[in-house]
C-alpha cells in the first residue's frame, strides 16, 4: 500500500520539527550546564568570602528586604569584610556587594559597569527611550541635553508650584479634619498600635498621608514637568493621570517569574498578553496621544516666541528640554516621541520618590514629638510667619524669597537629610560588568584561599558579573556616621526598645557638624548621602526633591500636629514604601493621626 503524498509531507515536517526541537533542547542543555556547572568554576567571585547557600538558594531577601537588610549587611561585613559575594539565583550566580566606598566609586564611575539589560528593557517598556534606560555615548548626550532642566534657576522657577500644591494639600487635610468622610477612612482591619503614643493626644483624624502626598507630588511634576494639570489632589479621574498611575502600579508589583520569562522570551507577551501588559499598552496609548499634542503645542509656542525675539516665558521642564533640544546639534536632536519619553521618566523617577521622602519625614516627626515641635518653632520663626500665619506663596514675600528662606533653615535641612539617610526611597541599585575588570579596594579582605587583598590592591571580576550597590547600607556606614549610624532598626517598630527611640530623637543634629568622612572628597555622594547615588547616572532631580520636601514641611507643620497611628514597616518594591505592619495585602499605606496645631 503506497503512502499518500500528504501523509509523507506531514511526516517529513514532523521529523524536521523533531530535529529542530532536539537541537534546541541540546543547545539549551549545553547552555544550562555551562551556566550552572562550567562557568562558575572559573568565576573569580568564587574565591571571595560570603554567605553559603544551597545550589539554587538565593539571598535576595536578605539584601533587599529593609526589615532585615540592615542586620544582614552589618553581619556579613563583620564576617567577610566590606566586600563580599552572595548568591543571586543560586551558587552559579555569585554577585558582588560592597560597603567599601572605593569599590562603589569605581563601580558607579567606570564605563565598564552598566545597568543590566534586564532593568533597561523593563524600564524602556514603560518609559520608552528615557535617560534611565540608556548607557554610553547615547546616555552622555541625552544627559547633557536634560541637565538645564535641573539647574538651580530651573528648580527655583518651580517653587510657586511647590507652594501651590503644598497649600492645596494642607486645605484638603484641613477639610478632612473638619468633615471626616467614610471614603477617607475605608474599612481596613484595626491598625496595630504604634511603638509610641503621646500621653495627651492632640490629633484624632487618621489620614493615609502617603496616599495624599503622592497625589500632591504627582501634581507637582505634572505642572513642573509638562505644565499639565492632573488635578489629582481634587479627584483622581484625569485620564492621563490614571494612565500613569495604572502603569506605575503594574511596575511596582515587580516583574515576577512570568515577567522574567517574558524578558528572555518576548514572544510569550505577544502570544499571551496578561492583564499587566494590556494595562501598560492602554496606558501608553493614552499617554502618547496626550503627550504628542502637548509637545507639538509647546514647540510651536517656543518657535513663535523665538521668531518674535521675545523672552521665552515657559519654565516647565518640557519647554526647557525643547529649547535645549532646538539649540543642540541637529544630528543629536530628539524626536517628539523621545522628548515625551524623558517626561515619563521624570514622572516615574521623581514623583513617588519625592512623595516618599516627605512621607517618611512626617512619619519620623510623628514618632518624635520633640523634634516636630523644634522644627515647627524654627519654621514659625521665619519673619514672615511669626504669628502662626501659614507660610504661603501669596504672602508679603515672593514665593522665590520664601523658598530661599526655607531652604537655609538649619534644622529643617537636618531633618530632611537625616530622613533621606535613614529612609532612602531607593534601597539599592545594580550594575553589570561589561568586560573583565580589576576593582580597587580600600578596606582589606581575606579571600577563601587565605590570600589577603590589601588596601590599594584590586580584586578581579569577570564580564557579566552583577554588582549590587546597597544605597541604604552605605547610608548606615558606621565608618562615616559613627556607632549610632545603625541604631535605627526597622525590623518591627513594636520591638523598638525605648533607648533606640531616644537616640533617634536627636540624630538630625549630626548635620550641624558633619564628620570629616561625610564630606567630599571622602564621601562622594550627593548632599553627603548615597540616597541620590553619584557618578554619570546619579539623580539629576535631587535639588527638586530636597527643596520640594522642605516647602511641603514648611507649609504643613505650622498647621498640623502629627502623631503615629499604627506600627509601620518598610517594604522595598522598586521604591521603599511604608506598609502597616502585617497588613501587606492592603498595599502601601502610612496612616498618621493629624490634628490642627493650636498655639
Ligand atoms: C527623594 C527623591 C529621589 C530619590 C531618592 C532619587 C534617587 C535616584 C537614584 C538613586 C538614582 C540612580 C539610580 C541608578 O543609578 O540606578 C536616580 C536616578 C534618576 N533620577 Fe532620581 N531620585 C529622586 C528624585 C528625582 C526627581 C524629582 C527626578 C526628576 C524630576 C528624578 C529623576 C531621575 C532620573 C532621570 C534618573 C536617571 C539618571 C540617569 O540615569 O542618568 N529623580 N534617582
Amino acid at each position: 500500500m503506497s503512502t499518500s503524498p500528504w501523509l509523507s509531507l506531514v511526516l517529513t515536517v514532523l521529523k524536521a520539527c523533531g530535529i529542530v526541537f532536539l537541537l534546541s533542547l541540546a543547545r539549551g542543555l549545553v547552555w544550562l550546564i555551562n551556566l550552572l556547572l562550567v562557568a562558575p568554576i572559573s568565576d573569580p567571585l568564587k574565591n571571595m568570602q560570603g554567605p553559603e547557600g544551597s545550589a539554587l538558594q538565593n539571598h535576595f531577601r536578605e539584601v533587599m528586604d529593609p526589615s532585615i537588610s540592615p542586620d544582614t549587611h552589618e553581619n556579613w561585613s563583620k564576617a567577610y569584610g566590606k566586600t563580599f559575594r552572595f548568591n543571586g539565583f543560586g551558587k552559579h550566580d555569585y554577585r558582588l556587594m560592597s560597603l567599601d566606598f572605593r569599590v562603589i566609586s569605581h563601580i558607579l564611575n567606570s564605563p565598564v559597569y552598566e545597568k543590566p539589560w534586564q532593568t533597561r528593557t523593563l524600564l524602556s517598556r514603560l518609559l520608552g527611550r528615557g535617560v534611565f534606560a540608556m548607557e554610553g555615548e547615547e546616555h552622555k548626550t541625552l544627559r547633557k541635553l536634560i541637565m538645564p532642566a535641573f539647574s538651580v534657576q530651573a528648580v527655583k522657577a518651580m517653587t510657586p508650584i511647590f507652594f501651590q500644591k503644598a497649600e492645596e494639600l494642607r486645605d484638603r487635610w484641613d477639610t478632612m479634619i473638619s468633615h471626616p468622610t467614610p471614603s477617607d477612612s475605608p474599612a481596613f482591619p484595626p491598625l496595630p498600635p504604634p511603638p509610641y503614643s503621646p500621653p495627651h493626644s492632640l490629633a484624632e483624624t487618621v489620614i493615609d498621608i502617603s496616599h495624599w502626598i503622592s497625589r500632591a507630588t504627582f501634581d507637582v511634576i505634572g505642572l513642573a514637568g509638562f505644565d499639565y494639570h492632573f488635578h489629582s489632589l481634587q479627584d483622581e479621574s484625569e485620564e492621563v493621570y490614571l494612565a500613569y498611575r495604572k502603569m506605575f502600579n503594574v511596575a511596582d508589583k515587580g516583574p515576577g517569574l512570568k515577567g522574567l520569562l517574558k524578558l528572555y522570551f518576548p514572544i510569550i507577551d505577544k502570544l499571551f498578553p496578561d492583564e499587566g501588559s494590556r494595562t501598560t499598552d492602554e496606558s501608553l496609548r493614552v499617554i502618547y496621544e496626550a503627550g504628542k499634542q502637548l509637545v507639538q503645542s509647546k514647540k510651536s509656542a517656543i518657535l513663535a516666541e523665538k521668531a518674535s525675539a521675545k523672552e521665552i516665558k515657559e519654565k516647565d521642564i518640557l519647554s526647557l528640554l525643547i529649547k535645549s533640544n532646538l539649540s543642540s546639534d541637529p544630528s543629536k536632536r530628539l524626536s517628539d516621541a523621545d522628548l515625551l519619553d524623558q517626561l515619563s521618566t521624570f514622572l516615574f523617577a521623581g514623583s513617588d520618590s519625592t512623595s516618599l521622602a516627605i512621607s517618611w519625614c512626617v512619619h519620623l516627626l510623628s514618632l518624635h514629638p520633640d523634634v516636630q515641635t523644634r522644627l515647627r518653632d524654627e519654621i514659625l520663626s521665619l519673619s514672615s510667619c511669626s504669628s502662626n500665619s501659614p507660610l504661603n506663596a501669596s504672602s508679603v514675600h515672593s514665593p522665590y524669597a520664601h523658598a530661599d528662606a526655607i531652604d537655609v533653615l538649619p534644622f529643617l535641612d537636618a531633618v530632611v537629610r537625616e530622613t533621606l539617610r535613614l529612609c532612602p526611597p531607593v534601597h539599592g541599585t545594580i550594575r553589570v560588568a561589561t568586560r573583565d575588570d580589576a576593582i580597587p579596594i580600600s578596606s582589606p579582605i581575606l579571600l577563601r584561599n587565605g590570600t589577603v587583598v590589601r588596601a590599594g590592591e584590586t580584586i578581579p571580576i569577570r564580564k557579566g558579573s552583577y554588582v549590587h550597590v546597597p544605597i541604604e547600607a552605605l547610608n548606615f556606614s558606621t565608618d562615616i556616621w559613627g556607632d549610632d549610624a545603625r541604631t535605627f532598626k526597622y525590623v518591627s517598630s513594636s520591638f523598638f526598645p525605648e533607648g533606640i527611640l531616644m537616640i533617634l530623637v536627636n540624630r538630625p543634629d549630626r548635620w550641624a557638624s558633619l564628620p570629616l568622612q561625610a564630606r567630599a572628597p571622602s564621601h562622594p555622594g550627593i548632599a553627603n548621602l548615597m540616597t541620590f547615588s553619584f557618578g554619570p547616572h546619579s539623580c539629576p532631580g535631587w535639588k527638586i526633591s530636597i527643596l520640594e520636601t522642605k516647602v511641603f514641611l514648611a507649609t504643613l507643620l505650622p498647621h498640623f500636629v502629627f502623631e503615629p497611628a499604627a506600627d509601620i514597616q518598610k517594604f522595598n518594591a522598586i521604591l521603599t514604601r511604608p506598609y502597616v505592619y502585617d497588613q501587606f495585602e492592603y498595599g502601601a499605606r502610612l496612616p498618621v493621626k493629624v490634628g490642627r496645631y493650636v498655639v
